[in-house]
């Protein structure tokens, strides 16, 4: 963590990929402990931003910085990725299950941040694994090729991958996605349990009300073209104040109500078509 609290920063980033330009003037800033949700339609550079802010993709514009181990914000392609992977873990949205290998070894990929090529296949290794894979509900099928494993358990074993990485901050892209109702509240609220900073990318608005402490819109502005113009975070913080029925209708392109639910002291968004205006 930095003196200032921050474990991501990010100012006037921007983003182009190919020709287009994806994302533009992007502020954000994202102090430890947040759990901080990213939401906006399909296409709009939420992988994009999560890239930047994981490191991984370097912005064309602005700064992404990350804290280093000594609690400094350095720009996150600077600090080199073995020493990134112990202060971050960056699980992305779909990845191509490998015949090669088994389920354990790809969630053992997630230990090389933090191992010495001789201690990997130590029975202390293994144990984190297993446990990481009985998290999720697959410690039966540590030794099982991965393409073996359904879209949804492939889901839950890059995300124990994430986990077994022992990282205090996670970088998550849909981490819900193939995932069933039960599975989708648990492992939102594993990942909530172990690290101490969560980013996340999510679709589901409802989810996303209930499962964050923070949200960013990341939407198009007026006067950029509206379906292929550049993005930036429009809106950010509390999850009930950010979803408010103008901003759904104007970024997502439906109607929308938060109601409270009837037994637990949280909010629900009920999304319907929005009304048609021009009769
Ligand atoms: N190599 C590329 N060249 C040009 N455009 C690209 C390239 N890769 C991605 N894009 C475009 O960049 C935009 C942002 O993509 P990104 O994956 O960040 O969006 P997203 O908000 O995560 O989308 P989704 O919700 O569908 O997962 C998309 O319109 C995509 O088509």
């Amino acid at each position: 963590m930095s003196a200032s609290g921050q474990v991501l920063r990010l100012r006037g980033v921007g983003a182009r990929l190919g020709e287009r330009e994806v994302l533009r003037d992007v502020d954000l800033d994202v102090p430890a402990g947040a759990r901080l949700g990213i939401v906006g339609v399909n296409g709009v550079g939420k992988s994009t931003l999560l890239r930047i802010l994981a490191g991984v993709r370097r912005p064309s514009t602005g700064h992404a910085e990350l804290a280093d181990e000594a609690g400094d914000l350095q720009p996150a392609v600077r600090i080199p990725a073995r020493a990134r992977a112990r202060l971050l873990a960056y699980v992305p949205q779909e990845e191509v299950a490998s015949a090669e290998l088994l389920v354990g070894e790809m969630v053992a990929l997630g230990r090389v941040p933090r191992t010495r090529p001789w201690a990997r296949g130590g029975r202390r290794e293994r144990e984190i694994v297993r446990a990481a894979l009985e998290v999720v509900g697959l410690g039966d099928r540590i030794d099982d090729p991965c393409d073996r494993l359904s879209g949804g358990e492939r889901r839950r074993a890059v995300l124990a991958r994430g986990l077994a990485q022992e990282s205090p901050t996670m970088l998550l892209d849909e981490p819900t996605n193939h995932l069933d109702v039960a599975w989708q509240l648990h492992l939102l609220q594993t990942v909530s349990d172990r690290a101490t900073t969560v980013v996340a990318t999510i679709h589901d608005l409802d989810l996303a009300l209930r499962s964050f402490d923070r949200l960013a819109v990341l939407g198009r502005p007026p006067g950029v073209h509206p379906e292929t113009g550049p993005a930036t975070v429009v809106a950010q913080g509390p999850p009930e104040e950010v979803l408010d029925a103008v901003l759904v209708e104007d970024h997502f392109g439906v109607g929308s109500v938060q109601v409270p639910h009837p037994h637990l002291p949280q909010s629900h968004l009920l999304i319907h078509p929005r009304k048609d205006t021009s009769a």
